[in-house]
Protein backbone atom coordinates (compact mmCIF):
# COMPACT_ATOMS: atom_id res chain seq x y z
CA UNK A 1 0.00 0.00 0.00
CA UNK A 2 1.23 3.32 -0.74
CA UNK A 3 0.99 5.72 1.96
CA UNK A 4 0.95 9.52 0.71
CA UNK A 5 2.24 12.39 2.84
CA UNK A 6 -0.23 15.56 2.98
CA UNK A 7 2.01 18.42 4.00
CA UNK A 8 1.71 20.14 7.19
CA UNK A 9 -0.28 22.79 7.74
CA UNK A 10 1.41 25.66 9.18
CA UNK A 11 0.77 27.19 12.63
CA UNK A 12 0.57 30.96 12.55
CA UNK A 13 2.86 32.26 14.90
CA UNK A 14 1.08 35.24 16.33
CA UNK A 15 3.41 37.60 18.07
CA UNK A 16 2.20 39.81 20.62
CA UNK A 17 2.26 43.54 19.40
CA UNK A 18 1.56 46.91 20.87
CA UNK A 19 -1.42 46.45 19.11
CA UNK A 20 -4.24 44.73 20.99
CA UNK A 21 -5.96 43.91 18.13
CA UNK A 22 -2.99 41.03 17.40
CA UNK A 23 -3.27 38.35 19.53
CA UNK A 24 -1.96 35.08 19.06
CA UNK A 25 -4.09 32.35 17.48
CA UNK A 26 -4.07 29.04 16.52
CA UNK A 27 -5.31 29.33 13.03
CA UNK A 28 -3.76 27.06 10.54
CA UNK A 29 -2.69 28.42 7.13
CA UNK A 30 -4.36 25.92 4.57
CA UNK A 31 -0.79 24.13 2.73
CA UNK A 32 -2.37 23.01 -1.02
CA UNK A 33 -0.20 20.35 -2.99
CA UNK A 34 -1.09 21.61 -6.66
CA UNK A 35 -0.74 17.64 -7.50
CA UNK A 36 -2.85 16.12 -5.05
CA UNK A 37 -6.25 15.37 -6.41
CA UNK A 38 -8.01 16.86 -3.63
CA UNK A 39 -6.65 20.75 -4.40
CA UNK A 40 -9.30 22.45 -5.94
CA UNK A 41 -11.74 21.15 -2.68
CA UNK A 42 -8.98 22.59 -0.11
CA UNK A 43 -8.63 25.45 -2.46
CA UNK A 44 -12.26 26.88 -2.52
CA UNK A 45 -12.45 25.97 1.19
CA UNK A 46 -9.52 27.95 2.01
CA UNK A 47 -10.59 31.08 -0.45
CA UNK A 48 -13.66 30.90 1.73
CA UNK A 49 -12.27 30.84 5.08
CA UNK A 50 -9.60 32.50 4.85
CA UNK A 51 -9.01 34.33 0.90
CA UNK A 52 -5.51 32.75 1.63
CA UNK A 53 -3.18 29.79 1.53
CA UNK A 54 0.32 28.32 0.66
CA UNK A 55 1.15 26.69 -2.27
CA UNK A 56 3.40 23.39 -2.54
CA UNK A 57 5.02 21.03 -5.11
CA UNK A 58 4.21 24.09 -7.26
CA UNK A 59 6.86 22.85 -9.89
CA UNK A 60 8.25 26.11 -10.27
CA UNK A 61 12.49 25.57 -10.28
CA UNK A 62 14.39 26.50 -7.32
CA UNK A 63 16.62 27.65 -9.57
CA UNK A 64 14.93 30.21 -10.99
CA UNK A 65 13.61 31.85 -7.52
CA UNK A 66 17.30 32.04 -6.37
CA UNK A 67 18.29 33.97 -9.52
CA UNK A 68 15.70 36.29 -9.58
CA UNK A 69 15.86 36.94 -5.60
CA UNK A 70 19.79 37.30 -6.38
CA UNK A 71 19.42 39.99 -9.37
CA UNK A 72 16.48 41.57 -7.14
CA UNK A 73 19.01 41.81 -4.76
CA UNK A 74 21.47 43.67 -7.01
CA UNK A 75 19.18 46.08 -8.07
CA UNK A 76 18.24 47.17 -4.97
CA UNK A 77 22.34 47.25 -3.62
CA UNK A 78 22.72 49.78 -6.62
CA UNK A 79 23.50 53.53 -5.42
CA UNK A 80 20.40 55.38 -4.90
CA UNK A 81 20.86 57.85 -7.67
CA UNK A 82 20.87 55.13 -10.37
CA UNK A 83 18.12 53.35 -8.97
CA UNK A 84 16.24 57.17 -8.55
CA UNK A 85 16.78 57.17 -12.78
CA UNK A 86 13.95 54.42 -12.89
CA UNK A 87 11.49 56.39 -10.35
CA UNK A 88 9.52 57.49 -8.94
CA UNK A 89 7.16 54.66 -9.79
CA UNK A 90 4.14 56.16 -12.10
CA UNK A 91 2.83 53.11 -11.13
CA UNK A 92 5.28 51.30 -12.58
CA UNK A 93 9.82 51.50 -12.34
CA UNK A 94 11.39 52.34 -8.98
CA UNK A 95 9.54 53.29 -5.75
CA UNK A 96 10.92 54.07 -2.34
CA UNK A 97 8.70 55.04 0.47
CA UNK A 98 6.27 56.14 -1.48
CA UNK A 99 3.41 53.25 -2.32
CA UNK A 100 0.70 54.90 -4.94
CA UNK A 101 0.30 58.54 -5.58
CA UNK A 102 -2.22 59.24 -2.68
CA UNK A 103 0.49 59.49 0.08
CA UNK A 104 0.78 56.13 1.66
CA UNK A 105 3.92 55.42 2.73
CA UNK A 106 6.04 52.85 4.35
CA UNK A 107 9.11 51.05 5.15
CA UNK A 108 9.53 50.06 1.64
CA UNK A 109 11.43 50.15 -2.06
CA UNK A 110 10.11 48.20 -4.60
CA UNK A 111 9.85 47.91 -8.57
CA UNK A 112 6.54 47.64 -9.92
CA UNK A 113 6.33 45.97 -13.87
CA UNK A 114 3.56 45.50 -16.40
CA UNK A 115 3.79 41.83 -17.46
CA UNK A 116 2.91 43.24 -20.99
CA UNK A 117 5.97 45.28 -20.72
CA UNK A 118 4.45 48.14 -22.34
CA UNK A 119 7.47 49.89 -24.39
CA UNK A 120 5.74 53.58 -23.80
CA UNK A 121 6.77 53.13 -19.97
CA UNK A 122 10.08 54.77 -19.65
CA UNK A 123 10.11 53.79 -15.81
CA UNK A 124 10.30 49.83 -16.90
CA UNK A 125 12.73 50.54 -19.21
CA UNK A 126 15.21 52.26 -17.10
CA UNK A 127 14.97 49.62 -14.17
CA UNK A 128 16.18 47.07 -17.11
CA UNK A 129 18.49 49.50 -18.07
CA UNK A 130 19.86 50.20 -14.41
CA UNK A 131 19.89 46.60 -13.96
CA UNK A 132 22.60 43.71 -14.58
CA UNK A 133 22.26 42.52 -18.29
CA UNK A 134 20.59 39.06 -17.60
CA UNK A 135 17.80 40.74 -15.15
CA UNK A 136 14.72 41.22 -18.00
CA UNK A 137 14.92 37.58 -18.80
CA UNK A 138 14.84 36.48 -15.34
CA UNK A 139 11.73 38.35 -14.79
CA UNK A 140 9.96 37.46 -17.95
CA UNK A 141 10.63 33.31 -17.33
CA UNK A 142 9.07 34.15 -13.21
CA UNK A 143 6.25 35.84 -15.10
CA UNK A 144 5.42 32.70 -16.86
CA UNK A 145 5.83 30.74 -14.31
CA UNK A 146 3.61 32.97 -11.89
CA UNK A 147 1.04 32.92 -14.84
CA UNK A 148 0.94 29.44 -14.97
CA UNK A 149 0.02 29.28 -11.22
CA UNK A 150 -2.42 31.60 -11.36
CA UNK A 151 -4.12 30.27 -14.48
CA UNK A 152 -4.13 26.44 -12.44
CA UNK A 153 -5.62 27.68 -9.37
CA UNK A 154 -8.33 29.39 -11.53
CA UNK A 155 -9.45 26.08 -13.59
CA UNK A 156 -9.20 24.45 -9.84
CA UNK A 157 -11.49 27.08 -8.57
CA UNK A 158 -14.28 26.46 -11.76
CA UNK A 159 -13.65 22.90 -11.48
CA UNK A 160 -15.11 22.74 -7.92
CA UNK A 161 -17.41 25.71 -8.50
CA UNK A 162 -18.96 23.82 -11.67
CA UNK A 163 -17.96 27.22 -13.88
CA UNK A 164 -19.59 27.19 -17.44
CA UNK A 165 -17.12 27.31 -19.56
CA UNK A 166 -14.35 25.78 -17.55
CA UNK A 167 -12.26 28.78 -19.27
CA UNK A 168 -14.00 31.46 -17.89
CA UNK A 169 -11.83 32.54 -15.38
CA UNK A 170 -8.30 30.87 -16.09
CA UNK A 171 -8.85 32.90 -19.16
CA UNK A 172 -9.01 36.04 -18.24
CA UNK A 173 -5.21 35.44 -16.85
CA UNK A 174 -4.49 33.74 -19.76
CA UNK A 175 -5.18 35.75 -22.92
CA UNK A 176 -2.30 38.41 -23.92
CA UNK A 177 -4.35 41.51 -22.89
CA UNK A 178 -4.49 40.58 -18.90
CA UNK A 179 -3.24 43.23 -17.11
CA UNK A 180 -1.09 41.80 -14.45
CA UNK A 181 1.77 43.25 -13.21
CA UNK A 182 4.93 41.68 -11.16
CA UNK A 183 6.06 43.77 -7.90
CA UNK A 184 9.27 43.27 -6.24
CA UNK A 185 9.34 44.43 -2.75
CA UNK A 186 12.75 45.25 -0.70
CA UNK A 187 12.35 46.02 3.32
CA UNK A 188 15.98 47.21 4.26
CA UNK A 189 16.73 45.70 7.58
CA UNK A 190 16.83 47.87 10.83
CA UNK A 191 19.73 49.01 12.82
CA UNK A 192 17.52 49.79 15.96
CA UNK A 193 14.41 47.68 16.29
CA UNK A 194 11.92 48.66 18.36
CA UNK A 195 9.76 45.40 19.28
CA UNK A 196 6.95 47.79 21.43
CA UNK A 197 6.36 49.18 18.08
CA UNK A 198 4.65 47.81 14.90
CA UNK A 199 6.60 49.73 11.91
CA UNK A 200 5.01 49.30 8.90
CA UNK A 201 6.47 48.11 5.45
CA UNK A 202 3.57 48.44 3.41
CA UNK A 203 0.27 49.39 5.47
CA UNK A 204 -2.63 47.11 5.37
CA UNK A 205 -4.80 46.51 1.91
CA UNK A 206 -6.41 44.15 -0.45
CA UNK A 207 -4.96 42.99 -3.90
CA UNK A 208 -7.55 44.72 -6.58
CA UNK A 209 -6.96 41.70 -9.10
CA UNK A 210 -8.20 38.21 -9.10
CA UNK A 211 -5.59 36.53 -7.75
CA UNK A 212 -1.91 37.55 -6.38
CA UNK A 213 0.97 34.35 -6.06
CA UNK A 214 3.83 35.87 -3.05
CA UNK A 215 6.93 34.48 -2.46
CA UNK A 216 9.72 36.10 -0.17
CA UNK A 217 12.93 35.32 1.15
CA UNK A 218 12.62 33.31 4.99
CA UNK A 219 12.00 37.04 6.50
CA UNK A 220 9.10 37.39 8.61
CA UNK A 221 6.36 40.72 8.29
CA UNK A 222 3.76 39.38 6.56
CA UNK A 223 0.21 39.52 8.39
CA UNK A 224 -2.91 38.78 6.74
CA UNK A 225 -6.70 39.82 8.89
CA UNK A 226 -8.90 37.16 9.95
CA UNK A 227 -12.49 37.88 9.54
CA UNK A 228 -13.23 39.00 13.11
CA UNK A 229 -10.43 41.64 12.85
CA UNK A 230 -7.37 39.63 14.31
CA UNK A 231 -3.86 40.12 13.17
CA UNK A 232 -2.21 36.78 12.20
CA UNK A 233 1.86 36.25 11.23
CA UNK A 234 2.62 34.24 8.27
CA UNK A 235 5.56 32.44 8.97
CA UNK A 236 7.75 32.95 5.41
CA UNK A 237 8.62 29.82 3.38
CA UNK A 238 11.39 30.77 0.14
CA UNK A 239 10.30 27.38 -1.11
CA UNK A 240 6.46 27.80 -1.17
CA UNK A 241 3.99 30.12 -2.89
CA UNK A 242 1.14 32.09 -0.96
CA UNK A 243 -2.19 32.68 -3.13
CA UNK A 244 -3.75 35.52 -1.89
CA UNK A 245 -7.91 36.09 -3.14
CA UNK A 246 -8.07 39.72 -4.79
CA UNK A 247 -10.76 42.21 -4.86
CA UNK A 248 -11.87 40.95 -8.55
CA UNK A 249 -12.94 36.88 -7.34
CA UNK A 250 -14.88 38.39 -4.40
CA UNK A 251 -16.95 39.72 -6.99
CA UNK A 252 -16.84 37.26 -9.60
CA UNK A 253 -18.16 34.49 -6.59
CA UNK A 254 -20.47 37.42 -5.18
CA UNK A 255 -18.81 37.55 -1.64
CA UNK A 256 -18.20 33.34 -1.37
CA UNK A 257 -14.39 34.15 -1.25
CA UNK A 258 -12.89 37.14 0.41
CA UNK A 259 -10.05 39.05 -0.45
CA UNK A 260 -7.66 39.22 2.79
CA UNK A 261 -6.85 42.03 3.82
CA UNK A 262 -2.83 42.27 4.01
CA UNK A 263 0.46 44.21 5.53
CA UNK A 264 3.96 43.89 6.06
CA UNK A 265 5.61 44.82 9.70
CA UNK A 266 9.12 45.96 9.61
CA UNK A 267 10.22 44.97 12.81
CA UNK A 268 13.07 42.56 12.35
CA UNK A 269 17.65 43.51 11.40
CA UNK A 270 16.96 41.15 8.63
CA UNK A 271 16.03 42.93 5.41
CA UNK A 272 13.17 41.07 3.81
CA UNK A 273 12.56 40.60 -0.07
CA UNK A 274 9.08 39.83 -1.67
CA UNK A 275 7.53 39.11 -5.15
CA UNK A 276 4.24 39.06 -5.92
CA UNK A 277 2.97 38.86 -9.27
CA UNK A 278 -1.24 40.10 -9.87
CA UNK A 279 -3.07 38.34 -11.74
CA UNK A 280 -5.56 40.84 -13.54
CA UNK A 281 -7.82 40.26 -16.35
CA UNK A 282 -7.91 42.74 -19.61
CA UNK A 283 -8.32 45.93 -18.92
CA UNK A 284 -11.83 45.67 -20.79
CA UNK A 285 -13.40 42.98 -19.63
CA UNK A 286 -16.52 43.16 -17.53
CA UNK A 287 -16.98 42.15 -14.15
CA UNK A 288 -19.88 40.74 -12.21
CA UNK A 289 -20.43 38.16 -10.11
CA UNK A 290 -20.60 34.72 -12.38
CA UNK A 291 -23.98 34.34 -13.53
CA UNK A 292 -23.64 30.17 -13.19
CA UNK A 293 -22.98 31.24 -9.43
CA UNK A 294 -25.62 33.78 -8.97
CA UNK A 295 -28.33 33.59 -11.32
CA UNK A 296 -31.17 35.79 -10.65
CA UNK A 297 -29.53 39.63 -11.16
CA UNK A 298 -31.20 40.52 -8.16
CA UNK A 299 -29.22 38.75 -5.92
CA UNK A 300 -25.90 40.13 -7.09
CA UNK A 301 -23.91 42.11 -3.91
CA UNK A 302 -21.96 44.29 -6.86
CA UNK A 303 -23.37 46.39 -9.85
CA UNK A 304 -21.02 45.25 -12.95
CA UNK A 305 -17.55 47.40 -14.00
CA UNK A 306 -15.21 47.03 -16.16
CA UNK A 307 -11.56 46.30 -14.96
CA UNK A 308 -9.78 49.59 -16.25
CA UNK A 309 -13.17 50.87 -14.01
CA UNK A 310 -12.05 49.71 -10.98
CA UNK A 311 -8.53 49.63 -11.74
CA UNK A 312 -9.25 54.16 -12.11
CA UNK A 313 -10.89 53.96 -8.82
CA UNK A 314 -8.22 51.60 -6.82
CA UNK A 315 -5.90 53.85 -8.00
CA UNK A 316 -7.85 56.90 -6.39
CA UNK A 317 -7.97 55.27 -3.42
CA UNK A 318 -5.48 55.18 -0.03
CA UNK A 319 -4.31 51.85 0.67
CA UNK A 320 -6.60 50.72 3.11
CA UNK A 321 -9.89 52.27 1.53
CA UNK A 322 -12.15 49.69 1.40
CA UNK A 323 -12.41 50.03 -2.62
CA UNK A 324 -15.31 47.68 -3.27
CA UNK A 325 -17.77 49.72 -1.00
CA UNK A 326 -18.31 51.96 -4.41
CA UNK A 327 -19.48 48.86 -6.32
CA UNK A 328 -21.56 47.14 -4.09
CA UNK A 329 -25.05 47.14 -4.78
CA UNK A 330 -27.62 48.98 -2.28
CA UNK A 331 -29.83 46.64 -1.08
CA UNK A 332 -33.36 47.78 0.03
CA UNK A 333 -33.91 47.81 3.55
CA UNK A 334 -34.89 44.58 5.44
CA UNK A 335 -38.20 44.58 7.40
CA UNK A 336 -35.47 43.37 10.51
CA UNK A 337 -33.24 46.08 10.11
CA UNK A 338 -36.21 48.83 10.56
C1 LIG B 1 -2.20 53.30 -2.68
C2 LIG B 1 -2.22 52.55 -3.77
C3 LIG B 1 -1.10 51.64 -4.18
C4 LIG B 1 -1.80 50.72 -5.15
C5 LIG B 1 -2.68 51.69 -5.86
C6 LIG B 1 -3.36 52.40 -4.69
O1 LIG B 1 -3.94 53.65 -5.01
C7 LIG B 1 -4.42 51.44 -4.10
C8 LIG B 1 -4.10 49.97 -4.45
C9 LIG B 1 -2.60 49.66 -4.33
C10 LIG B 1 -2.20 48.30 -4.88
C11 LIG B 1 -2.16 47.17 -3.83
C12 LIG B 1 -1.77 45.88 -4.53
C13 LIG B 1 -0.59 46.04 -5.47
O2 LIG B 1 0.60 46.16 -4.70
C14 LIG B 1 -0.76 47.28 -6.38
C15 LIG B 1 0.31 47.34 -7.47
C16 LIG B 1 -2.14 47.33 -6.93
O3 LIG B 1 -2.51 46.92 -8.01
O4 LIG B 1 -2.99 47.92 -6.04
C17 LIG B 1 -0.83 48.50 -5.47
C18 LIG B 1 -0.93 49.91 -6.11
C19 LIG B 1 0.45 50.53 -6.36
O5 LIG B 1 1.37 50.34 -5.57
O6 LIG B 1 0.56 51.28 -7.33
O1 LIG C 1 5.76 42.12 0.54
C1 LIG C 1 4.87 41.38 0.88
O2 LIG C 1 5.05 40.31 1.44
C2 LIG C 1 3.42 41.73 0.52
C3 LIG C 1 3.34 42.89 -0.43
C4 LIG C 1 1.97 43.18 -0.90
O3 LIG C 1 1.00 42.87 -0.26
C5 LIG C 1 1.79 43.88 -2.17
O4 LIG C 1 2.81 44.20 -2.82
O5 LIG C 1 0.63 44.09 -2.56
FE1 LIG D 1 -0.86 43.11 -1.39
Amino acid sequence: MVVLLQPEPVTLNSQVYANPKCKPSPVLIPVVNLTDQNAKTQIVKACEELGFFKVVHHGVQPELLTRLEEEAIKFFALPQSHKDKAGPADPFGYGSKRIGPNGDVGWIEYILLNANSDPTSTKTAAVFQQAHASFRETVEVYMEEMKDISRKVLEMVAEELKIEPKEKLSKLVKVKESDSCLRMNHYPEKEETRPDKDEVGFGEHTDPQLVSVLRSNDTEGLQICLKDGTWVDVPPDHSSFFVIVGDTLQVMTNGRFKSVKHRVLTNTKRSRLSMIYFAGPPLTEKIAPLSCLVPMQEDWLYKEFTWSQYKSAAYRSKLGDYRLGLFEKQLPFSISSV
